[in-house]
C-alpha cells in the first residue's frame, strides 16, 4: 500500500502579515523555519523516499530543510502550486473592498467553478493537484513520498478524495507544517483508491502557527 505524506510549508511573512500569497510568494519567518525543522525530524522518523515540491519559493525553503533531514533529493513539480489568486495575491486581507472580499468569498462558500479575476477555479487546481498525486503511483515498489505544498491545494486535494467538492478545503485546517497521510488501496471490500489516514496533524510542532481566523 503506498503512503503519501502531505506536508505545509512552514508560517511565511504573508502568513503572518495576513496578506494573501496564491502563486506570489514570501518567505519563511524564524517561526517558519523551525517548524520546518520539526516536520523534517518527524519525516526522518517516517523513512520518506522522495521529497516532491511545489515549485514556490516558500515550499522549496521547507523541502530543503525537510531533504536535508530525511536526506533525499527534491523533485520539483508545479503543479503543486497554490491557487491562483489573480488579482487580489499580495494584497493585505483586511483591506479588501466589499466586491473584492465578495469575490474571496466565492472560493470561501463557492461554487467549482468560481474564480477571482484572473485567478484560478478550485476545479482547475483540483484537476492539477489530483494528477501531481496521481504520479506517486509510478514510484518504484516501496517508496514513501511526501509532498510539499500549500493549504487551499493540499485542502482541496484531501476534501476532493473525501468525496467532497474541492471548495470544502475551507472546512480543514491545515496549519503551516501540519502532517496529513493518504493511503491508496486495493480492496475487494473496501474502498479502492485514496483513502484518508490523517489530517493537519501538528503534534510534532511546538510553536504551531495560529490560523488566519484567530490572527
Ligand atoms: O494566502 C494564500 O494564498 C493561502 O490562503 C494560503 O496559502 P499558503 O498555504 O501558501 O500559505
Amino acid at each position: 500500500m503506498l503512503q503519501v505524506y502531505l506536508v505545509r510549508h512552514g508560517e511565511t511573512q504573508w502568513n503572518a502579515e495576513r496578506r494573501i500569497q496564491g502563486q506570489s510568494d514570501s518567505p519563511l519567518t524564524a517561526k517558519g523555519e523551525q517548524q520546518a525543522w520539526q516536520v523534517a525530524e518527524r519525516a526522518r522518523s517516517l523513512g520518506i523516499t522522495h521529497i516532491i515540491a511545489s515549485d514556490l519559493g516558500r515550499t522549496q525553503q521547507t523541502a530543503r530543510i525537510i531533504a536535508e533531514a530525511c536526506g533525499c533529493d527534491i523533485i520539483l513539480d508545479p503543479r503543486l502550486r497554490e491557487l491562483d489568486m489573480g488579482v487580489l495575491e499580495k494584497r493585505h486581507v483586511d483591506t479588501l473592498t466589499e466586491q473584492e472580499e465578495g469575490w474571496r468569498r466565492t472560493l470561501v462558500n463557492g461554487t467549482e467553478d468560481g474564480r477571482i479575476p484572473q485567478g484560478e477555479s478550485m476545479q482547475e487546481l483540483s484537476v492539477r493537484v489530483q494528477a501531481a498525486l496521481a504520479d506517486c503511483l509510478k514510484l518504484p515498489q516501496g517508496s514513501r513520498p511526501l509532498l510539499v505544498s500549500h493549504g487551499i491545494a493540499l485542502g482541496c486535494l484531501v476534501s476532493t478524495i473525501l468525496g467532497l467538492p474541492a471548495y470544502a478545503e475551507r472546512r480543514l485546517r491545515l496549519r503551516n507544517c501540519s502532517i496529513s497521510r493518504i493511503d491508496y488501496q486495493e480492496s475487494p471490500w473496501l474502498a479502492s483508491g485514496w483513502v484518508v489516514e490523517m489530517a493537519g496533524d501538528i503534534s510534532h510542532l511546538d510553536a504551531p502557527a495560529l490560523d488566519e481566523l484567530q490572527r
